[in-house]
């Protein structure tokens, strides 16, 4: 390959919450929330990933914080495409004047629809790739997390990611079965926020609610019953004020949305052939994205499914590291496009 052919493909993780990108032969070089601030008045953009994100809840009226992506597929076209140029941008920035165009993989959910699979690829052109390719969002965090998706084993993954929940199994580099629910950590944020205004009449902010998951959070309820303070606003007397809650009071809000998450893997493991089956009892179910870090998360999961179940090395990563592991393939994926089989979606 001569310098004037020279181009650093990439691989991208598109999601609802976070944006990585993963340079070939360097890694994941950028993780940044999916979120953009956008002047209202004037059109221009006023901040882009954490920035941004530290604006939510405190914007002046001429400033919108916008989250171009829902449920892991693009709700706001224009914005995705704009925070997507600058993410390239950025990685691409010490690149060869002579770099041709990268070739970007990018990751969507296994239940996306063919007109939301085109905006996404269109959308990674429109932010200057040479060509996109989408990879199912299972497919790639099982190969970041390390899984031999190219055997003829079956191997189960778990991708608990900001707005979708992606259960699949995996054997001989396809899908052979998954399920794709548009359940996964915002529905966990909001069940804490509507626990709280329904139980203390107090609103909190989407980011108290994130915080008090992260630090407090359970999938389990038989747990060590500690307590923290909460701010909000009371709704009775539009005031501030402060509340102490438990961990265990955050457990039952989080009850039902784990509860949802279970039931998809039981599903997939329903819909299972035995050899497969017996496969994933051997080795375990892999969980990953930022949803497998709730405390407890792989307990209830095994516990439900009596298998055993482990967490990804890099489970915020997995899917990133995977797009980027998939660009060794990427001829593999051109003249196999059926790698994919498309699941259920609900
Ligand atoms: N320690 C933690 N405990 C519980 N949840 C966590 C933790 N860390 C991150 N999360 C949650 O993980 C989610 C983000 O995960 P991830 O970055 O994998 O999602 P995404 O890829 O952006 O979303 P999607 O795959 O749905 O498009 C957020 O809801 C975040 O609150």
């Amino acid at each position: 390959m001569g310098i004037f052919n020279f181009s650093q493909d990439l691989g991208i993780d598109l999601g609802t919450a976070n944006t990585l990108v993963f340079v070939k032969n360097k890694g994941v070089i950028l993780r940044e929330p999916s979120v953009v601030a956008k002047n209202i008045e004037t059109g221009t953009i006023e901040a882009v990933g954490s920035s941004a994100r530290n604006m939510i809840g405190r914007t002046p009226g001429n400033i919108q914080v916008i989250r171009p992506m829902k449920d892991g597929v693009i709700a706001d076209y224009d914005t995705t495409a704009i925070m997507m140029k600058y993410y390239l941008k950025r990685a691409m920035k010490n690149r060869s004047f002579f770099a041709k165009k990268p070739n970007v993989m990018v990751s969507v959910p296994s239940g996306i629809t063919m007109v939301e699979e085109r905006a996404v690829i269109d959308a990674t052109k429109q932010a200057g790739a040479k060509d996109a390719f989408p990879i199912a969002e299972p497919f790639a965090a099982a190969i970041g997390a390390g899984l031999p998706v190219w055997e003829p084993t079956g191997s189960m993954i778990v991708d608990i990611g900001g707005g979708t929940t992606e259960v699949a199994v995996i054997s001989l580099g396809g899908i052979v079965t998954s399920r794709s629910v548009r359940t996964a950590g915002n529905n966990m944020d909001e069940a804490i926020t509507q626990f709280i205004r329904k139980n203390y009449n107090l609103m909190i902010g989407e980011r108290s609610a994130e915080s008090l998951k992260m630090d407090i959070g359970s999938a389990s309820e038989a747990d060590d019953d500690q307590e923290v303070d909460i701010r909000g606003r009371d709704l009775l007397t539009g005031l501030p004020k402060t509340i102490s809650i438990s961990a265990k009071e955050i457990a039952q809000a989080l009850r039902e949305t784990v509860q949802i998450i279970v039931d998809a893997v039981k599903t997939t493991l329903e819909k299972t052939p035995p050899e497969l089956a017996a496969d994933i009892m051997d080795r375990g179910i892999v969980l990953s994205g930022g949803g497998a870090l709730l405390k407890h998360m792989d307990q209830v999961i095994s516990d439900e499914t009596k298998m055993p179940v482990f967490i990804a090395e890099e489970p915020l990563d997995s899917v990133a590291i995977g797009t980027g592991k998939s660009l060794e393939y990427i001829q593999h994926f051109r003249s196999h496009p059926n790698v994919f089989v498309r699941p259920t979606v609900d």
